[in-house]
């Protein structure tokens, strides 16, 4: 029975839809350690924020296909393990931005109008006008830092209010800036000039600490900053002592360095104008419908065998590029195959090209099945989509892609596969026939013309008469049954290439025989 474990409060709607192909199990608020110890059992794991899925946990599972994240951050999920692993990760990029980037509203507004604490002082029966005077959003510069899916509809929420909105990307062009009606600043001007300033960007080794006391000091003394993103983006003690010492105006925070927030963060010992929330962000019924609908139809996908919409860890791999890739992808996959079994021993590169109406595809997707078919029978089950790149960058194998605009020989165009290593070079050509069949074109250069099967052999010999009626007569006197047989030669009376689709695997004493037959040189057997 295949089985899901949710361990993060995820939306009904998303459970009811893994519930119609899996067995799922809920452990909402499991420790580490007892994860480690129970994920074995499971095909996918569902999550939020709140479980931190290590490298120790990714490693401790055995069937593990599939980590869904309710929700954009998939930093609690060491993506690197998975890959590595083979496990595919998924997320809902789209599904809370409303969510967060109305939440960021909220809080700006809510610090400009001191609503929290003048709604406790009033609940405490005082009336203190004069106390909670605030300021208007109106006019006001507001700097947005990162302006992905979330910053932008703040800035776009913020221009509807009469807000001046500057912000920084990095990775934004000049173009989607003004069309999202944003002056592009620098980080530095930023800070200094705007009365406001968000954040909304992941939490990278390069953006950890973003804001610092350096960056603090040079706000305005009434500005106000929001994190509405990623805890660590802000140095938490920098900021309460900016506060303490009105350096700036306030701050509204739904995200921390440690989640749940500690009973010792500095923050809870400000007295100024700051407001905490729970990481709530994304807490809307309408989000946490949407993400767990779309992480859940995801998971259900993947587990019927089909592909993701939103993987963190596939790139270029997206359902429409797979399916209308399909016979693309499983030619270049059962060219992989082949070819690591002519070529055996180590093999240091791998050189892709493509002809013809080939080049008109995407490569990445027609690399990484070349490279999934290529390790497959080094590693099993264990080489996927996901991980192929990575294992064939761990094992040294470089990849060099290569565009070929020429005319080519077969309508449909073609893709070749060249490997480099300890056996010297090796090549296998192959094309898509207009009935869709795959069809091996070409093998060390010799011309064939083969229909890929489950076993064949391929073996090289001298052109000359009967070499093939002694061929012929060894595998039938061996009970191996030929469905089709190949030669290809160069020239006349030359080396030659003779390919035989057969109805069972070789036996090795066979092989051994083969290889004795006078004028043979070689001969590979093949499983696909
Ligand atoms: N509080 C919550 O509950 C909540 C909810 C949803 C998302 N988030 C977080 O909000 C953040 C933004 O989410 P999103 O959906 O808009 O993501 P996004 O990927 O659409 O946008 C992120 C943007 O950050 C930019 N960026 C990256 N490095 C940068 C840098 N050094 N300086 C400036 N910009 C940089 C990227 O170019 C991108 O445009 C993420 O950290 C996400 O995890 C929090
Ligand atoms: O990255 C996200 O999607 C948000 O931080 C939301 O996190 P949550 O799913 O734990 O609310």
């Amino acid at each position: 029975m295949t089985k899901v474990l949710i361990t993060d409060p995820i939306d009904q709607k998303g459970i009811d839809i893994l519930s119609q192909v899996a067995q799922v199990d809920h452990k909402i608020g499991i420790s580490d350690s007892e994860l480690a110890s129970i994920i074995g059992d499971y095909d996918a794991l569902m999550i939020r924020s709140g479980t931190q899925v290590t490298e120790e946990i990714i490693n401790s599972s055995s069937k593990l296909r599939i980590i869904g994240r309710a929700g954009v951050g998939v930093d609690n999920v060491d993506v690197k393990a998975a890959t590595q692993k083979g496990v595919l990760v998924v997320n809902s990029p789209g599904g809370n931005t409303i969510a967060a980037a109305e939440h960021t509203i909220a809080m700006m507004l809510a610090l400009s109008r001191h609503i929290p604490i003048a709604n406790s002082s009033t609940l405490l029966g005082k009336w203190e006008r004069k106390k909670f005077v605030g300021n208007e959003l109106y006019k006001k510069k507001l700097g947005v830092v990162g302006l992905g899916k979330i910053g932008a509809h703040v800035a776009k929420v913020a221009n509807a209010l009469g807000m001046e909105v500057c912000g920084y990307d990095p990775f934004v062009s000049t173009e989607r800036a003004q069309q999202i009606q944003v002056k592009l600043s620098d980080l530095e001007d930023l800070f200094q000039q705007s009365d406001y300033v968000t954040l909304h960007l992941p939490r990278t080794p390069e953006t950890e600490n973003l804001v610092n006391m350096d960056v603090l000091k040079n706000m305005k003394s009434s500005a106000k900053l929001i994190n509405c993103a990623r805890g660590g983006l802000i140095d938490e003690e920098a900021l309460a002592q900016a506060l303490n010492q009105s350096l700036i105006a306030g701050a509204a925070i739904d995200v921390f360095s440690k989640e749940p927030l500690e009973s010792n963060s500095p923050l809870l010992k400000v007295e100024k104008n700051l407001i905490l929330t729970p990481h709530l962000g994304a807490s809307t019924r309408e989000a946490q419908e949407n993400v767990a609908v779309d992480v859940a139809e995801q998971i259900r996908d993947v587990l019927l065998g089909l592909s993701a919409r939103t993987a963190v860890n596939i790139p270029g791999l997206s359902p429409d590029i797979m399916d209308s890739l399909k016979p693309h992808l499983q030619l270049a996959e059962t060219m992989g195959l082949l070819i690591s079994q002519l070529s055996g021993g180590q093999i240091q590169k791998l050189e892709v090209k493509l002809q013809g109406e080939f080049v008109q595809h995407p490569s990445q997707p027609l690399i990484i099945a070349s490279l999934k078919g290529l390790l497959s029978k080094a590693l099993g089950d264990r080489i996927n989509y996901v991980n192929a790149s990575l294992e064939a960058d761990s094992r040294g194998i470089s990849v060099v892609e290569n565009k070929d605009e020429a005319r080519p020989e077969f309508a449909s165009g073609s893709l070749q596969l060249t490997t480099y290593g300890d056996n010297g070079d090796h090549s296998v050509a192959g094309s898509i026939f207009a009935d869709g069949e795959l069809r091996i074109i070409s093998i060390d250069q010799y011309p064939v013309n083969v229909s890929p099967s489950r076993y064949m052999l391929v073996t090289r010999h001298r052109d000359m008469p009967g070499i093939i009626g002694k061929l012929g007569s060894l595998l039938g006197s061996n009970n191996v049954n030929i469905a089709s047989m190949q030669v290809g030669r160069k020239i006349v009376r030359g080396e030659a290439v003779m390919v035989l689709s057969i109805d069972d695997p070789i036996p090795n004493k066979l092989l051994d025989t083969i290889i004795e037959v006078d004028g043979i040189t070689n001969a590979n057997p093949v499983t696909l």
